[in-house]
């Protein structure tokens, strides 16, 4: 189903998501899903990730899609880190507060601890709400229109490129909207052919899970003029962010240094007073 050459940690992943996939569709078949999804449809239109992103290059600081990210196996538990419960409402309206144009949800449970719930905690406030999962078939799409994303991650990496297009159409059918992640010049080829009007470049090796800070410079001239253009992972501070926004990111995805951050609301103010400097 997903890229055989897929190397080690993130093959990992994928084949946990999988296994798990398969449990879920031999419970509840698609046509099931397809039903409940025509009805929250009617009932609640979902929010527009791009237009909420559109034109970021022209104003004077990036949006910005901000990420619940309760772990992950790069940097280990985010979330409660001090001891307390984790409160992932509460760290989306301070998200909000602070003037996030989006927000990101880490769904995937074993390497993340996400809870697919937190779509749902977090869609009241208003914000389009973008599943960032490692989604492989038409049946998660259809399960994320129901769990309350407007939007989901579509990773280049970890499906042939015949299969991303499938899967781009198969969101915009069930009303998402996609959001492709590239890694390299490969990936960004499947993502244009695939027909990905927004992009996100992931500093992140998916491989290694190393940070390559110049890889959103490296790839940027190769997105398409229209593309609304994201930067992601690695993102620690105000500065960089406008660093990135300089290089041509309409729009940056943080999710540690917000989830790490005493104050996420005072580090998101601070990159719209351009004020730049160190992590509050
Ligand atoms: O975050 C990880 O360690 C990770 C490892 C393997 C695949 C994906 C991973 N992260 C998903 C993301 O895309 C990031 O959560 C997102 O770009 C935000 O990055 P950051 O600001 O560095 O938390």
């Amino acid at each position: 189903m997903t890229q055989g050459a897929l190397a080690g940690r993130l093959a990992a992943i994928v084949a946990s998501v999988e296994r798990r996939l398969a449990e879920r569709q031999a419970r509840r078949p698609e046509a099931v899903l397809e039903r409940a999804v025509e009805e929250v449809l009617a009932r609640e239109p979902r929010r527009s990730l791009a237009a909420a992103l559109a034109g970021g290059r022209r104003r004077p600081v990036p949006a910005v899609i901000a990420e619940i990210k309760r772990a992950s196996p790069a940097a280990g538990r985010l979330a409660g880190a001090g001891g307390g419960s984790f409160d992932p409402e509460g760290q989306a309206r301070a998200y909000v507060e602070g003037g996030a144009a989006a927000l990101s949800v880490v769904t995937e449970p074993d390497h993340f601890q996400g809870d697919v719930a937190d779509l749902g905690r977090v869609r009241p406030l208003g914000l389009p709400v973008l599943r960032k999962d490692f989604i492989v078939s038409r049946y998660q799409l259809l399960e994320s229109v129901l769990a309350g994303a407007d939007a989901v991650l579509l990773i280049a990496r970890i499906v042939p490129p015949r299969l991303l297009a499938r899967l781009v159409r198969a969101a915009e059918e069930a009303g998402l909207e996609p959001f492709v992640e590239v890694n390299d010049r490969r990936d960004v080829e499947a993502a244009v052919a695939a027909g990905a009007r927004l992009i996100g470049v992931n500093h992140r090796d998916l491989d290694t899970f190393t940070l390559d800070p110049g890889r959103f410079a490296e790839l940027v001239p190769l997105l398409p003029e229209e593309a609304i253009r994201v930067a992601a992972s690695g993102i620690a501070t105000p500065q960089r962010a406008r660093e990135l926004h300089a290089l041509g990111a309409d729009a940056v995805l943080v999710g540690e240094a917000l989830m790490r951050s005493g104050h996420p609301a005072g580090w998101l103010r601070q990159l719209a007073a351009g004020a730049g400097g160190g992590a509050p």
